[in-house]
């Protein structure tokens, strides 16, 4: 069963030239793969139509049997819920605590509160941040946000991850703990796909990658073949 399907999508923004031209790709269940490519390839683009702050000029993106050209309005709050989002600068809130950041995709669901503390307790212990509930975002590391803000995209159980540059402002130690916190979503029923500019990083994954050049797709490489 396929998560995620491009099917010749393009994107222009207005005035500009094509961002993304004619890709295709199509991502499984459980994968997890990168996105690879020069500073305006076009990898934040591709990332933005999936979880709709962008739409494509032509083509068709389609999430599990899902147009997303036909999720609009209300419905766009609904596709959110199913795809999380890791942006490289965390976005978290400053006056909240780490347990009421993790917890608010659930709070914003209407969920009953004494069922989110429990959840977000033990999710909480899964990225290694169980003393750290109460803190605020600002006493934590750059790598303990990070954590914070994939946890916050994780807790709602979405069929895919989406993120962009997660370890653009870390160190390699706590960018190897990032990546080993994704590698372990799949196993939990989530699909992963990073954009990432770090070569050596990607090659190290071994994981699938999509490269982009110029808004083409110019290679579709499997694990094997990076083995290679
Ligand atoms: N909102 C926008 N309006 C107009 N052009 C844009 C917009 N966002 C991106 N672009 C252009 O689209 C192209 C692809 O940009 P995008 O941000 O997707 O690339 P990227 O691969 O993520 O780059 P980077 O690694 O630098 O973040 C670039 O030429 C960029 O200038």
């Amino acid at each position: 069963m396929s998560v995620l399907r491009f099917d010749n999508v393009s994107k222009r923004y207005s005035g500009g030239k094509d961002a993304l031209s004619e890709v295709s790709f199509e991502v499984g269940a459980g994968e997890m793969l990168f996105i690879t490519g020069h500073s305006g390839a076009g990898k934040s683009t591709l990332l933005r139509l999936i979880h709709l702050s962008e739409r494509p000029s032509r083509g068709t993106v389609l999430f599990g049997n899902q147009n997303l050209m036909k999720v609009r309005g209300r419905r766009v709050a609904l596709h959110r819920r199913e795809v999380g989002v890791v942006f490289q600068d965390h976005r978290l809130l400053a006056d909240r605590s780490v347990a009421d950041n993790v917890g608010l995709p659930l709070v914003l669901r209407g969920e009953r509160r004494d069922g989110i503390g429990k959840r977000v307790r033990s999710l909480l212990e899964r990225v290694g941040l169980g003393d750290r509930a109460n803190a605020l975002p600002a006493q934590l590391s750059a790598g303990e946000q990070q954590r914070v803000g994939i946890a916050r995209a994780i807790i709602a159980e979405p069929r895919l991850l989406v993120a962009d540059e997660p370890t653009g402002n870390l160190d390699p130690t706590l960018s190897a703990e990032i990546m080993t916190l994704f590698e372990s979503l799949p196993e939990h029923g989530t699909s992963v796909m990073i954009a990432s500019h770090d070569l050596a990083l990607v090659k190290r994954m071994k994981k699938r990658v999509l490269v982009l050049d110029h808004g083409r797709l110019l290679d579709d490489i499997s694990p094997e073949d990076l083995a290679e």
